[in-house]
Order: structure tokens, then C-alpha cells, then sequence
């Protein structure tokens, strides 16, 4: 059976990078996966100054506003690293909080989706035809928790 999911106050909401779920990544603490995905579209571009106000920014939704903001320019590689970007901090997130990491393990091999209605990149989009990357990346972190705990148990056999 398919696990849809979308907004974090929807069933696996957890699994929404808007879920309030701190990540630190090479020394700094962002509120969420949102927070820290919409930063790196600026690294090393003309408009980097954007950067520690999306930090700031109180929440998910409004560090994504800040982000989208079309008349601002991307880092040049940003479409080349994007999944990479995403995939560190989600695998971060899940290793940091153990009460969602049991609940993405309980999903054992359940294709996992984000229905959104809008994104054919990271979610299914309206019509269900999109790339659901981000489903990917949960499919795939939750493979390689499964192999680091299955490691860890044989290692302190
Ligand atoms: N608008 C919105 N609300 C939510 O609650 C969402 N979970 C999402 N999806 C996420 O938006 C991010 C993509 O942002 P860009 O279009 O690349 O700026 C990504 O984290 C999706 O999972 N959107």
C-alpha cells in the first residue's frame, strides 16, 4: 500500500521537510530540513546575503517564500546538487530523531510519496505523474538506517 504524504499536520507529517524536526549541519542548527534545503539554493551566489534570513525566518513556510523568491539568483550548481542537498539533511534528520526514525522503519517497504498537488520534482503533483523525489530520498534513507542498524547489531554481537 502506498503511504501519501504532505503537510505535517496530515497523517506522516513527519515525514514533510516543513516538520519541526532540527537538523545541524557542519556546526549549524537549522529549525528544519526546509529551513536548511532553501539556504543552500544561495551558497555561493550573488545573493547570499538571503541566506541568514531564511535561517531566521520563524517558519517553514516563510523560510520557503524567501527561497522561491524568483528575482533572486541561484548558486549555478544548484540544479546538479539539489537531490544531494536534500538527500544529507533528511538522512541528518532521521538520524538525529529516533521517534520518527521508528516511525519511517515501521513503513518497512511502502513506497512513500509526497502528494503534493503543485510539485512534480519533489512530489507526485496533481495528476500523480511526478518524479516524487522526495518520496525517493525517504525510500532510500530508510534502506540505509535499516543496513547502519543492522551493522551496529552485528557489530556489538
Ligand atoms: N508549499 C509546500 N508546502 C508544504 O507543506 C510542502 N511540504 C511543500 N513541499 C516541499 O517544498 C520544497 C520544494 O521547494 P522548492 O519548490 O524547490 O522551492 C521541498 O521541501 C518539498 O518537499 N511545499
Amino acid at each position: 500500500m502506498t503511504i501519501y504524504f504532505y503537510k505535517v499536520w496530515q497523517p506522516y507529517g513527519c515525514f514533510s521537510n516543513f516538520s519541526l524536526h532540527p537538523i545541524e549541519i557542519e556546526g549549524v542548527y537549522w529549525p528544519t530540513v526546509e529551513h536548511y534545503y532553501q539556504a543552500q539554493k544561495f551558497v555561493g551566489s550573488d545573493d547570499a546575503v538571503i541566506i541568514p534570513l531564511i535561517h531566521a525566518a520563524p517558519t517553514p513556510d516563510e523560510a520557503a517564500a524567501l527561497g522561491r523568491c524568483s528575482t533572486r539568483k541561484l548558486r549555478p550548481d544548484w540544479e546538479i546538487v539539489k537531490i544531494d542537498v536534500m538527500r544529507a539533511a533528511v538522512l541528518k534528520k532521521f538520524l538525529t530523531h529516533p521517534e520518527i526514525r521508528e516511525v519511517l522503519l515501521v513503513t518497512g517497504d511502502e513506497v512513500l510519496v509526497e502528494n503534493s498537488p503543485t510539485d512534480y520534482f519533489w512530489g507526485c503533483g496533481a495528476d500523480k505523474t511526478g518524479q516524487n523525489h522526495l518520496g525517493k530520498i525517504l525510500m532510500s534513507v530508510r534502506e540505509e538506517i535499516r543496513q547502519l542498524l543492522f551493522l551496529t547489531a552485528i557489530t556489538n554481537s
